[in-house]
């Protein structure tokens, strides 16, 4: 018999628990179908990830091993509608998964977070309380002149610069929303539109910090030790632009206030109320929330919606049908005298085929491609007969639930708004339910109404005015990527004035 050396015993003990970890990664959710080796390692799907668009064969998964796929040592994915309610519930106690650190942005060599990351959901809904009358419905009409002076600008560069010379769609989108987004967040007019270029150089920040999110989100522990580290981040990182921009105006308004500029009543802008509120509950609204409530809005609200601007245009070109059937709807409105300029969101808030058509071309490209990623709270959970354990990553695509033919019909692939309409009682509310476009449960985006205010009275206004023509009409623009597909695949159109305003 050989005896045993130390080489080799040193051998033996590191294959052993080589062996002991990967039995026990494999074990954690042995009964979860999946690929083989996302059961062992999560370099299996962070290969694709990192390589390309992850959602394709995200949806191909769902279609060989059913409604909830294992992707990870310790992560599912689900394609189910059913199950959204369990985790999105906001006693659930389901928090954001470590993921969403590889979102964050530096200032000054530091990590600095937005609400967006937060993790501790006791002290989340707290700050939501605190600020949340910012977002209601009812604060609408706060923004409602700002739409109109955007919009104004908006028009004019169209008439300006556009007319008659192809340009990416996206593009101008972008700069829309940034003079928008400066605006209701501190009363500024930046100029985006009227000099017809990014004046704040935080057009295409975003994009990157995003596409390193869905490259990095399998592996956020290597992420923050590589990337989130003083030294890392001090010398090979750029400062975020939108987070320095922000704790520059957060710094001049206090300035501001100190120097008793900043009158006590009359109209606020999204600082200001942060600020206030933070007078109001200093324990919860510290100073560094609103840096983080700040760099939410901004980097939240910017790509977002004009991304989402960008693909109802862009699909409405791409079905003329649907393009034709939303400006009868339009004009019909202002033939009855319920539709003028400058429309008031109250004339379009409710129009049908106009909220359908939103609606469908959120679903067909909801803003963000990879999944949304929550933590099963420490007791564990079902999902259906599943049971998941504590600590198990859940994450749910919006593409993936997106394509569930059992909610939204054997169409799915169709850009056919008509579905939102053709739905009553319990079916509608399913298909409202299984929307994602603007993420779920406890974290659904705060600034959705605002968004909404935006969309209702932009798109109208453009399609009314304008009449605008797709360069490559038969160019599919894939979807891969959410909205940041269009940094890959511009869209580009010309446009006219248009003479008969639809009828
Ligand atoms: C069409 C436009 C928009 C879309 C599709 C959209 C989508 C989303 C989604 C999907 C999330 C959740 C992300 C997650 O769970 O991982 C989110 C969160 C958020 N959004 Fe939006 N958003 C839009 C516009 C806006 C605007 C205009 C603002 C601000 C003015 C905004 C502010 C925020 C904030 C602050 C959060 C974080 C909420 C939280 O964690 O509690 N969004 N948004």
């Amino acid at each position: 018999m050989a005896s045993l050396s130390l080489p080799r015993i040193f051998v033996s003990c590191l294959v052993s628990s080589f062996v002991f970890i990967l039995t026990r990664r494999y074990w954690r959710l042995k009964g979860i179908n999946g690929p083989l080796l996302a059961a062992f390692t999560d370099l299996w799907r962070a290969r694709i990830q990192y390589f390309g668009p992850f959602v394709p064969t995200l949806l191909k998964l769902h279609e060989k091993y059913g409604a909830i796929v294992r992707i990870g040592p310790n992560t599912v994915s689900f394609s189910d509608p059913a199950y959204i309610g369990v985790v999105g519930s906001a006693r659930g106690g389901f928090a954001k998964a470590d993921s969403y650190g590889a979102m964050r942005g530096f200032v000054n060599g530091k990590s600095v977070g937005s609400i967006i990351d937060m993790q501790d959901e006791e002290k989340h809904r707290a700050i939501k309380r605190a600020v949340g009358n910012a977002f209601i419905t009812k604060s609408m009409l706060d923004y409602q002149g700002d739409v109109d002076v955007v919009l104004d600008a908006l028009l004019r560069n169209i008439r300006t610069h556009r007319l008659g010379s192809p340009f990416d769609l996206n593009d101008l989108m972008q700069l829309f929303q940034l003079d928008f987004l400066l605006k209701i967040a501190f009363g500024e007019n930046s100029g985006h539109l009227d000099s017809d270029r990014d004046v704040s150089g935080m057009a295409k920040v975003l994009y990157k910090r995003i596409m390193h999110w869905y490259a990095w989100q399998p592996l956020p522990n290597l992420e923050r030790f590589i990337f989130q580290n003083p030294l890392w981040s001090r010398f090979f990182v750029q400062p975020s632009k939108w987070a320095r921009a922000g704790a520059m105006r957060v710094e001049a308004r206090r300035e501001q206030i100190k120097q008793g500029l900043v009158a006590s009543e009359g109209p606020r802008d999204l600082l200001q109320k942060y600020l206030d509120a933070s007078e109001k509950h200093p324990d919860i609204v510290r100073p560094e929330i609103i840096s983080w409530l700040v760099n939410s809005t901004i980097s939240a609200g910017a790509d977002t919606t004009s991304g989402t601007l960008t693909t109802a245009l862009y699909l409405l070109l791409k079905h003329p049908r649907v393009h034709a059937k939303l400006l009868r709807e339009l004009c019909e409105a202002r033939d009855a005298g319920r539709l003028s300029f400058p429309i008031r969101y109250a004339m379009v808030e409710h129009l049908p085929y106009l909220d359908a058509v939103i609606k469908e071309a959120m679903r067909l490209n909801a803003p963000l491609a990879v999944p949304l990623e929550r933590v099963v709270p420490l007791q564990g959970c079902f999902l259906g007969d599943v049971y998941l354990p504590g600590r198990t990553v859940v994450a749910c695509a919006p593409y993936v639930i997106h394509q569930n033919k059992e909610c939204f019909g054997e169409d799915v692939a169709e850009f056919r708004p008509e579905r939102y309409l053709e739905k009553k009682g319990a079916d509608l509310l399913a298909m409202e339910k299984a929307n994602l476009a603007f993420g779920l449960g406890s974290r659904i985006c705060i600034g959705r109404h605002i968004a909404d205010l935006e969309m209702k009275i932009v798109l109208p206004s453009l399609l009314m005015m304008f009449d605008f023509k797709l360069v490559n009409p038969d160019f599919d623009v894939p979807f891969d990527l959410g909205i940041f597909e269009m940094e890959l695949n511009p869209i580009t159109v010309t446009v006219s004035e248009r003479v008969f305003h639809g009828k």
